[in-house]
């Protein structure tokens, strides 16, 4: 199986920081040319909330953070419209920068903290968050780093608050490694072996549909802290 060498994450993380430098801050940017599934994209992920508020105790609809926002596709098109306050986690300044205009007015009056920081660095405050979406970002922490990262954000969530990961997932059984943009492509079978890793459950896990032909498979995830289950 191919991995990433851990002895050299300074690189791993490097290489991601120039990939992103030169990436447009755009739709088309944010999904590496795909822009056309952005739709379809945000209509999976809307469907699983909606599932994800019928459980007994759902998470609140106060406070979310947007993982790896890039500009903010996914707070103005979806999050915007469910929570009151959202804070974006990216590393890339200009995308931070370009989140205002995407987002407009509206929109930005909701946006709280911006946390130009990578996610292997981020450390969300105590009990802040209702939910904590991450989305095409985990790829590019290395499997020791999102162990961490899940732990913290464990920490970072309110009573009944929930995790969501939304990842593409390896066709084998094998890693694969993406030299261009430094990241990696886990199977689905890793990414349960991670969470067990961790004090988090996954109570849910859907894959979503309508993707065009040729593209990986994503599956959506929802974790939760062990002890409120
Ligand atoms: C494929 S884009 C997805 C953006 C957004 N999640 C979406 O779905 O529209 C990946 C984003 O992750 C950011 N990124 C890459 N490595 C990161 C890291 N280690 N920590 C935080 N953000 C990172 C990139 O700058 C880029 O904005």
């Amino acid at each position: 199986m191919e991995e990433i060498n851990e002895d050299n994450t300074e690189e791993f993380y490097k290489k991601a920081i120039l990939y992103w430098s030169e990436i447009p801050p755009t739709i088309d940017g944010m999904l590496g040319g795909f822009g056309h599934i952005s739709q379809i994209d945000i209509h999976g992920s809307r469907q699983f909330l909606r599932l994800i508020f019928q459980l007994k105790e759902p998470p609140g609809k106060s406070t979310i953070v947007d993982c790896g926002a890039g500009i903010g596709r996914i707070t103005k098109h979806l999050l915007s419209h469910i929570f009151q306050n959202i804070d974006l986690v990216e590393q890339n300044k200009m995308f931070l920068d370009q989140a205002k205009d995407y987002l407009g007015p509206g929109v930005y009056k909701k946006v709280g903290q911006l946390y130009n920081v990578g996610l292997q660095d981020f450390t969300p405050e105590n009990d802040k968050y209702d939910v904590i979406w991450c989305q095409w970002v985990l790829g590019h922490l290395t499997d020791t780093d999102l162990v961490k990262f899940l732990e913290r954000c464990r920490s970072g969530l309110k009573k009944d608050g929930i995790i969501i990961l939304k990842e593409n997932i390896a066709s084998s059984k094998e890693i694969e490694v993406d030299e261009k943009d430094s990241s990696v492509t886990r199977p689905f079978r890793l990414y349960i072996e991670l969470f067990q890793k961790t004090n988090l459950h996954c109570i849910k896990n859907i894959k979503q549909n309508n993707f065009p032909k040729g593209l990986y498979t994503v599956y959506m995830f929802a974790l939760r802290p062990k002890d409120i289950l």
